[in-house]
């Protein structure tokens, strides 16, 4: 592709040197992953700036630079005022602009991301439509999975595969869209048809200044949507939630409030949630619609309505969203059972904030038969001020809590504990640094009708210690841990 026409899209820009003979054929913000002909673009990092790489990327074979600092090279070097914007206007062109000719749905908010994400790809599919999900869990173009680094890639990442998902005749993407993606420029160039708002409670007080600026990050999603009314575009908001104005006030499109409250829009009546199973009747401004779900919880009863009325505005029909919801048995790692024939309750769940572990804790508190066990740790190298927080939620339902280590990544695990658990007195908890040993001592001491519950990690395969990720899965740990008590007794 000619340089000077895709350049041209930038709209302020400062040459070096002469670009007209120039053609690019890749571009890339990773010097090692350079080759010849690559536009390489430099990006300011929070570990690194790529501006210190060029020589790298020339070396590799970089035909052309985009800087926002002076740089000394001989390759001609495109000056903008931001590299992160650059890179996502870039891509995007030199993809030929695949969300434009693709529908996307983005949803945002701490908790239940990946759950609606899920939802509404059965209801999409269910209604016929080929689909992508990108997320936590991995990248799915129709059945082929990917394997992804973070919930929400870079745009050089996102442009590339919205691309291959053209190819691949998808029409309906729905992805996450994490607050770490959207200050930092992600998703720029993402052509989002709908957007949705679960809830904003705390999380990622390392990396946000405070709860309002989280709240900012999020709420980009929504100015992101544009300004055209001609466009059918829709933001779909939690009413019930606190900051649900902050989101609804950075669109200038109109939204659907859902909650529970008897004024929102789209509204979940008549709760009956069960141990495996809840029946609820979600009232459109069109219909009633009952839903059967396996899914539990009250939490649960948000996600549904979130998807329920993005499907509401794609007119899908009840019959087809009802089918769907009936047919979603769970999303991986999010309250997954454990079950080999033993006799009490095992569950592993993705519950790494006090807001989600108190939902969840809440959700087996009003099932439960006998004690509950809850094994949890922390994150490393992330918000400190939720680890009190959510030992608390731990100690506040469960009769037994054992804090343990959830990717301490550079951090020692015994810090991590001490900032969980410093506060506490009693004799309700114990503190086994080692996961696995936590899990170990959870299933042996489970009684009859317990029901333990192994957070932070759900669908995880890894622990993160010190940048490296060793196997780790607390589903594969906690098999053999009953197995093995299973062929003592
Ligand atoms: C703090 C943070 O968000 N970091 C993200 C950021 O990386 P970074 O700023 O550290 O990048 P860097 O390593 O400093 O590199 C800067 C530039 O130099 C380049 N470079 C670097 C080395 C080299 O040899 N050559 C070179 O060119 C890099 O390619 C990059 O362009 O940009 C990268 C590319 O987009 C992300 O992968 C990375 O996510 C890291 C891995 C991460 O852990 N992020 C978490 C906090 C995160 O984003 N989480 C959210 C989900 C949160 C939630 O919802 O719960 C997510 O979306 O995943
Ligand atoms: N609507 C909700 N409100 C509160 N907690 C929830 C909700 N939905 C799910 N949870 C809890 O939060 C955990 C994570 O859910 P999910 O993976 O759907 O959220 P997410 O927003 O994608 O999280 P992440 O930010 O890690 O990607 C679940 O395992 C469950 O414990
Ligand atoms: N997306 C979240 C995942 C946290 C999962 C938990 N297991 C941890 O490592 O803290 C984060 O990066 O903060
Ligand atoms: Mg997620």
């Amino acid at each position: 592709m000619q340089l000077t026409g895709l350049i041209d899209k930038l709209n302020i820009y400062k040459t070096e040197d002469e670009l007209n003979h120039l053609t690019i054929s890749n571009i890339e913000q990773d010097s090692r992953k350079v080759r010849d002909n690559t536009l390489f673009v430099c990006i300011k990092g929070a570990q690194v700036d790529g501006h210190h790489f060029i020589a790298d990327a020339e070396a590799n074979g970089a035909c052309a630079i985009v800087a926002e600092n002076y740089v000394e090279t001989n390759l001609p070097v495109i000056y903008v005022p931001s590299t992160t914007k650059a890179l996502a206007i870039l891509a995007d062109q030199f993809y030929g602009s695949p969300s434009q000719r693709l529908n996307i749905i983005g949803i945002t908010g701490t908790n239940g991301k990946t759950t609606t994400t899920y939802l509404l790809d059965d209801i999409f599919k269910e209604f016929g439509h080929k689909t992508a999900i990108i997320g936590t869990i991995d990248m799915k173009i129709g059945n082929q999975t990917y394997p992804l680094n973070n919930t929400t890639p870079d745009s050089l990442f996102l442009h590339k595969h919205l691309n291959l998902m053209n190819e691949e005749n998808v029409d309906t993407v729905i992805m996450e869209a994490s607050s770490h993606a959207l200050h930092q420029g992600r998703v720029h160039g993402v052509q989002f048809d709908t957007v949705v708002f679960t809830n904003l409670t705390q999380d990622h007080l390392d990396y946000h200044l405070n709860m309002n600026d989280y709240a900012y990050a999020k709420s980009l999603l929504f100015s992101q949507l544009g300004n055209d009314y001609t466009d059918n575009k829709i933001a779909v908001i939690n009413a019930d939630d606190h900051y649900s104005e902050v989101m609804s006030n950075a669109s200038a499109f109109p939204y659907i409030p859902y909650g529970l409250a008897d004024d929102a829009f789209i509204k979940a009546t008549n709760l009956d949630l069960q141990a495996d199973a809840s029946t609820f009747v979600i009232e459109t401004p069109k219909e009633a619609i009952h839903v059967e779900s396996k899914l539990t919880g009250k939490f649960n009863v948000y996600n549904i309505l979130a998807a329920v009325s993005v499907a509401y505005h794609y007119q899908i029909p009840k019959e087809q969203i009802q089918t769907a919801l009936r047919k979603i048995g769970g999303v991986p790692g999010r309250l997954e059972k454990v079950e080999i024939g033993q006799n009490f309750t095992v569950i592993v769940d993705y519950a790494h904030t006090p807001d989600s572990l108190e939902n969840v804790l809440q959700t087996l508190n009003e099932i439960k038969e006998n004690r509950i066990i809850t094994v949890v740790g922390c994150g490393g190298d992330r918000d400190r001020s939720k680890r009190p927080k959510m030992a608390d939620a731990a100690i506040k339902y469960s009769q037994l809590s054992l804090f343990t280590s959830d990717n301490p990544r550079t951090e020692d695990p015994k810090n991590i504990l001490k900032d969980m658990t410093g506060h506490l007195k009693g004799d309700e908890f114990k503190v086994i640094i080692d996961r696995q040993e936590a899990i170990k001592e959870a299933i042996w001491s489970a009684q009859k009708g317990d029901i333990i519950l192994i957070a932070g990690k759900g669908h995880e395969t890894y622990q993160e210690v010190n940048g490296e990720k060793r196997h780790f899965d607390d589903r594969e740990v906690a098999k053999q841990f009953i197995e093995e008590r299973q062929k003592e007794s």
